[in-house]
């Protein structure tokens, strides 16, 4: 395990441990977990014909029916004869024992209260509703008499989701068209109207089905990885390759592998955007779409999706982080594609590590983790080179691609212009893949159109009004967006300070600014811009993507959208049009985080027969990252990162917990912070040392001042059992919140 194993849990849980799964019968008394925010579990007795150990439930709470799961026996020590009963058991499978353990293990490494958990375990709308009969639609036999706009739009999102069944209201809001459109087209038999059962299994996939000819350094990753699987136990494998060398390919045989043994299996990706091509390379493979699972899947589907892996009529998930606490039956695989990416951290309430969480569950479950990148992060480098992982690499590109070649624009001697970025080095680079008939990709991590926006009659800055944090200009939307809170406004006209007319101006690029100036700089290239704002829905992204990939753009702007996962056959040049941006930050991944999207961002160029060239624009060509992401000396760097932090004590060679207090009023969680820190004798005695409190980098969000503390220990330390006796010492003032970040990843 990574960070886990090292560190076992040893705190006591404030809950009992789960019985092994039992039959408890009617009358007995059972102790129910529900997810209402208490310190215990409460007692009620077994309804009539008994329950499970494991099995959801609902129960009276007060006035209230509230879901629970039977966690185990009864505590009993009152008056039985007032003992409430189960209301109702649900028609769901009961959740089982290495799920409990899981949830059990993963909030003591978290420090969240198992009530969380649960929330996080049963995320699923409709859990309590009796099994039923629902009217669906699907498309139909005939053709609409008349085509409009919206029948068109309507067909579309039908073909999209294949047999997938929609209600009348889900169907409306994806094609968004109103219900008397798509009444029409059931009236013409376009739309076929369904009774179906609420929730059913899915179509099979057939792991039999030939995969594409391996070449040999595939073939012997992907034995590699179909030996672990057949072992049937506990394992990890870092599947390294180079950006192109067919990585997916590779696990998908891992996936064939597992399915095979009849065992279920997840693939965790980083972003929604890429599981469009992924969905299409698993129905290739295995003859049928996988289960999908994130914030853009529709409730009904998600009701449905959450049942089903738990009965097991699921066999494959593809979903993002919170698919990791869907009820598998019997996990055999989890696949962490870009294991590296920081969106694997969950930053709001619960805040855990998918990638670490996926180590924990599958040790649980004897199922073998595949962790796969092209640059992985320090801490499974690490793991890796102890042995603790099993590590695979594949080196060279597939087929005739072969790697871009990386150069650096020396900025400090480019003619540019204020206000311009694009340097005439750049500029003739891509003039020349046009010229070619091939695409130029430029890359600024930053959305909107410029970070800043100043008045230039008074020099104020336009800031949000619940954070600190300035508003960003969007041009597209034509308003000023706050990036910490997602507030945003028109673009006002007048200085908001001095009032002042027309005097606001941008200061700084954003992707906007930076498409505006391509245009002006290629007049005659059409020029297409990624990024996550700008597109309403993942079907509208999907279809941007694939016409770049089919040649529609000469020129393709972007953030970091599109550096991951994407094939655009015909882009050969990236230019990267500030590679020192992440350089600046005082973060300890700084480096390590630049490292990575640089290469991976570069790895967009050439994937196909033509070669690819990189051009990363910076004004420190000699920074030893610069020269390391252009050299391709991997082991070098990630070696020297780890010096660096091994000596500093940082992570993974020593341990972090990040405290965040936030409350109404400043004084208040700055006086909640003083008062910690006076009483750290827990984390004295135990070899950890905090440091704070002080004013968070960002001092304010949504209104809320916001204070952090520090907590730093070497490895070894039982930091949690320490963080949970510090923080229970001490009596924090009502409308303080506070929350702990172990293993934190960001630091504002
Ligand atoms: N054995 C193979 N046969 C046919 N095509 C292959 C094979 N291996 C890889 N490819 C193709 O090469 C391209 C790159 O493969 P893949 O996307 O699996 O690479 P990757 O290592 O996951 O890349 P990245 O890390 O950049 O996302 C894809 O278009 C894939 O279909
Ligand atoms: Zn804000």
């Amino acid at each position: 395990m990574s960070a886990l194993a090292d560190h076992p849990t040893d705190s006591q849980p404030a809950y009992a441990a789960p019985q092994p799964q039992g039959w408890y019968d009617e009358g007995t008394l059972v102790a129910v977990l529900t997810t209402q925010p208490l310190d215990r579990t409460l007692d009620y007795r077994a309804p009539e014909g008994g329950v499970a150990a494991g099995a959801f439930v609902q129960v009276p709470l007060g006035p209230r029916q509230v879901i629970g799961v039977v966690w185990g026996k009864g505590q009993g020590g009152f008056d039985l004869k007032k003992a409430r009963a189960i209301t109702r058991i649900l028609d769901v499978a009961p959740m089982r024992e290495e799920m409990q353990d899981f949830l059990i293990r993963a909030g003591e490494y978290t420090l969240t209260p198992l009530p969380t958990m649960l929330r996080l375990a049963t995320r699923a709308p409709g859990l309590s509703d009796p099994p039923s009969m629902r009217k669906v639609y699907g498309l139909g036999p005939a053709t609409p008499d008349r085509m409009t706009e919206a029948r068109t739009r309507v067909l579309a999102v039908l073909e999209d989701f294949g047999g997938a069944g929609f209600t009348l209201k889900e169907l409306a809001e994806a094609a968004e068209v109103s219900a008397s459109v798509i009444k029409g087209m059931v009236a013409q038999d376009a739309v076929l109207e369904l009774e179906a059962p609420r929730d059913t299994a899915y179509p099979r996939l057939d792991p039999s089905l030939p995969g594409k000819p391996l070449t040999d350094s595939q073939t012997r990753a992907a034995d590699q990885l179909r030996t672990a699987i057949q072992g049937g136990t506990y394992g990890t494998t870092l599947l390294r390759g180079v950006t192109g060398s067919g990585k997916t390919e590779v696990y998908l045989e891992a996936v064939a592998a597992c399915l095979a043994k009849g065992r279920q299996a997840l693939v965790l990706l980083p972003e929604i955007a890429l599981s469009a091509e992924f969905l299409t390379r698993v129905e290739q493979r295995f003859g049928a779409k996988p289960v999908e699972w994130h914030s853009g899947v529709t409730m009904t589907e998600r009701r449905r999706a959450w049942k089903m892996i738990g009965q097991g009529g699921a066999q494959l998930v593809v979903g993002a982080r919170s698919a990791l606490f869907l009820p598998f039956r019997d996990l055999g695989l989890i696949v962490v594609d870009e294991e590296h990416d920081s969106s694997y951290k969950q930053e709001d309430g619960a805040l855990y590590n998918a990638r670490d969480m996926s180590v924990l569950r599958a040790s649980l479950a004897g199922a073998q983790v595949v962790l796969a990148s092209a640059t992985p992060s320090l801490e499974t480098w690490v793991n890796a080179k102890a042995g603790k992982y099993a590590r695979i690499d594949m080196t060279d590109r597939f087929g005739a691609a072969v790697l871009p070649e990386m150069r650096a624009i020396d900025m400090r001697a480019e003619a540019l212009s204020p206000g311009r970025w694009i340097s005439p080095t750049l500029q003739q680079a891509v003039r020349d893949r046009m010229a070619a008939g091939e695409q130029a990709l430029l890359f600024l991590n930053r959305r909107g159109y410029a970070p800043v926006t100043i008045c230039r009659a008074c020099g104020h800055q336009v800031q949000c009004d619940h954070c600190d944090a300035r508003m960003v200009e969007h041009r597209f939307l034509k308003r000023l967006v706050c990036h910490q809170c997602g507030e945003s406004k028109p673009m006002p006209t007048e200085c908001p300070s001095c009032k002042v007319e027309g005097k606001l101006s941008a200061v700084g690029p954003g992707v906007e600014r930076l498409t505006e100036e391509a245009a002006e700089v290629f007049p005659e290239a059409r020029i297409a811009t990624l990024s996550s704002d700008l597109f309403g829905s993942a079907r509208a992204l999907k279809q941007a993507v694939g016409v770049i990939a089919n040649g529609g753009a000469d020129i393709v702007v972007g953030t970091q959208l599109v550096a991951k996962g994407h094939n655009f056959p015909l882009l050969t040049l990236v230019g990267v049009i500030d590679a020192d941006l992440g350089l600046h930050g005082s973060d300890m991944r700084a480096a390590e985080r630049t490292f990575q999207l640089m290469r991976q961002v570069s790895g967009r160029a050439g994937r196909a027969d033509r070669p690819g060239q990189a051009l990363l624009q910076t004004c420190q060509p000699d920074h030893p990252v610069i020269r390391a992401i252009l050299s391709g000396a991997e082991e070098d760097f990630w070696n020297a990162e780890a010096e660096g932090r091994a000596a500093a004590g940082m992570p993974p060679f020593g341990r972090m917990a990040g405290i965040i207090l936030s409350a109404e009023k400043e004084d208040v969680a700055m006086a909640a912070g003083v008062a910690l820190a006076r009483a750290d004798q827990p984390l004295r005695l135990a070899g950890a040392v905090v440091y704070g409190p002080a004013l968070a980098p960002i001092a304010r969000v949504r209104g809320w001042h916001r204070v952090r503390m520090l907590v730093k220990a070497p490895k070894g330390v039982a930091l949690q059992r320490a963080l949970g006796e510090w923080i229970a010492g001490v009596r924090l003032p009502k409308g303080l919140r506070l929350s702990v970040d172990v293993d934190p990843q960001s630091f504002y």
